[in-house]
């Protein structure tokens, strides 16, 4: 692969920004990264583990002639980032950002940002339940889609940004903003609400019957327990700035789920198999396209090491 920007910036050291920093010089697609991270805790540790080529005491120092700067923060904190790299962001550069919401960024991000400057919001739809800067890895992004969100944005930055992800292994697709909310909502969103809820109902349950619920769990309930270890401040900031999309979500959740629960009152076995028929074709296609996208523990075996 051939080197697509010469100089990167990561703001924000966590998982997503260590698998794009090990992701892109897998690939030599980036002459020089710069990072930046708030805590000194978490510069010195991106120091000690070579996580950038340099690694900056200041955001803006690391945006200093930098071709491309990717806001890698949870979302509530990007206007704020945003605001603080402006003033020395380098004429004609892009920004882009990794965040799970897209609105809600845009318009907090978007005010800052100079003229000629170029914004291309993206979203990788990868992860993990690990965060911080050793939670990376160089194949996170493989095989994986990432969604870019132009809204407006001039097709040459926005080719160049779909180049820098595919080098790092993603498959690209381009969607409308309030598209990407609705349906990040559905497949993500939701999802990680219903398990931080299962996992609290049966830390609830386990105070009453004595840690059997979680001694004698099974794989279902172990899946739910990944995804509820998921980072609180990156989930926090996901809902508060996704409303409208996950309320709207939520709400048919819930009516299909009071659907069943009357299905299981009235004994109706009919309407029950009906319905977990048509779930397992649902996941026996996503299998036949090719596109089971569970995810490789390799955030986990890095971690063991
Ligand atoms: N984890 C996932 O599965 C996943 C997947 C796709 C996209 N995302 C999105 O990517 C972004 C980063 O997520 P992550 O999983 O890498 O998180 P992370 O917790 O691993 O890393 C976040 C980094 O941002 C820093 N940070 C937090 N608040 C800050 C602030 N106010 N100013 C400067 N730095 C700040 C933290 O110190 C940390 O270095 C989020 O917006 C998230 O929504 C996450
Ligand atoms: O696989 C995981 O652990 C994830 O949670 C990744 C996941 C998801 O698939 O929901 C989480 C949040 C993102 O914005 C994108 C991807």
């Amino acid at each position: 692969m051939s080197q697509i920007y010469d100089r990167v910036a990561l703001i924000g050291l966590g998982l997503i920004a260590s698998s794009m920093f090990w992701a892109m010089k897998r690939g030599g697609l980036v002459k020089e990264v710069t990072g930046y991270a708030r805590s000194a805790e978490t510069r010195q540790t991106a120091r000690d583990i070579g996580l950038c080529d340099v690694v900056c005491d200041s955001a803006k120092e690391a945006v200093r002639d930098a071709d491309l700067v990717v806001l890698c923060v949870p979302v509530g904190a990007m206007g704020v980032v945003a605001e603080e790299i402006a003033p020395a962001l380098k004429p004609g550069a892009t920004v882009s950002d990794v965040g799970s919401v897209k609105r809600a960024v845009i318009d907090a991000v978007a005010p800052h940002l100079p003229d000629g400057v170029h914004f291309v919001p993206a979203h990788p739809m990868a992860g993990t339940e690990y965060s911080g800067p050793t939670s990376g890895f160089a194949e996170l992004f493989d095989e994986r889609w990432t969604l870019i969100v132009p809204d407006g944005a001039g097709e040459e930055a926005t080719q160049k940004l779909e180049s820098l992800w595919q080098g790092m292994g993603a498959l690209t697709e381009r969607m409308e903003v309030e598209h990407h909310d609705q349906v990040c909502a559905v497949v993500s969103h939701i999802p990680h609400l219903i398990a931080y809820t299962m996992v609290g109902v049966a830390d609830d349950l386990r105070r009453v019957s004595d840690r059997e619920v979680v001694k004698f769990s099974a794989a279902g309930f172990r899946d739910f327990t990944r995804i509820a270890a998921s980072d609180p401040t990156m989930w926090r900031d996901v809902f508060l700035n996704n409303k409208d999309a996950t309320l709207d979500v939520l709400g048919r959740f819930s009516e299909e789920l009071f659907k069943l629960q009357s299905a299981i009152r009235a004994g109706d076995g009919e309407h029950l198999h009906r319905y977990f028929t048509r779930t397992r074709e649902i996941r026996r296609g996503i299998i036949e396209a090719g596109q089971d996208t569970g995810v490789p523990d390799f955030g986990r075996i890095k971690k063991a090491e």
